[in-house]
């Protein structure tokens, strides 16, 4: 049987989704996190692109956190049936990860006052145009992101959502009922559920 190795920081973020299909397909993985302050630049340089997280599969090393979980969700049986499906996926994943840089180019500017302008207007105008359409789509799709089922691209979003949370200080579901049933139900499904409760409490 395959033994996985994932190796990423101390944190929830691009980790926590292949953290998540690796539970729900109850593979068997080691959780290793690299302390970023005491470790990170030994680390760097034997990375494949200089950044985590990787994958390591019977010698295999994986990187590039989607290129990760759509093998993964192949795997587990939570990406498509066909091409059109999986376009379906894809999308609502792309939609997510949007947001997601959103977020990313204001939490990592550098200039001070810049960063402020770029709050600002992600406050006003981005977070809430994207969580409606997100939460949109999840209306449409009975508290799922794709195809009213539970695929690949629910487990995306729950094992992002406490980092983007945190990128956009506050709550991003407390006020999108839909987003929140697709993290509630997440949480909820065998294998991931465990996960959840063993996980380590950091964002
Ligand atoms: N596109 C890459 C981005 C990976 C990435 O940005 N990793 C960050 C952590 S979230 C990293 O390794 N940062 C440390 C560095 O670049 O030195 C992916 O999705 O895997």
């Amino acid at each position: 049987m395959t033994k996985y190795t994932l190796t990423y920081f101390n944190v929830e973020a691009l980790g926590e989704p292949i953290r998540m299909l690796l539970s729900y397909g109850n593979l068997d993985f080691t959780d290793n996190r690299i302390d970023y302050e005491k470790d990170w630049a030994k680390f760097k340089t034997a990375m494949p692109m200089g950044q985590v997280p990787i994958l390591e599969a019977d010698g295999k090393v994986m990187y590039q956190s989607l290129a990760i979980s759509r093998y993964l969700a192949r795997l587990v049986g939570l990406y498509g049936e066909n091409p059109l499906e999986d376009y379906e996926i894809d999308n609502a994943v792309d939609n997510i990860n949007d947001f997601r840089a959103k977020l990313a180019g204001a939490q990592y500017e550098q200039n001070a006052v810049a960063k402020e302008e770029k709050f600002k207007l992600l406050k006003a105008e981005t977070i809430p145009y994207f969580l409606e359409k997100l939460d949109a789509i999840a209306a449409e799709n009975d508290g799922h992101f794709a195809l009213k089922k539970f695929t690949w691209a629910d487990v995306y979003f729950t094992g992002m959502s406490n980092y983007l949370s945190l990128m956009a200080q506050q709550d991003i579901t407390a006020n999108y009922q839909n987003l929140k049933k697709v993290v509630e139900n997440t949480i909820a499904t065998p294998g991931i559920k465990e996960w959840v409760e063993k996980r380590p409490k950091k964002v």
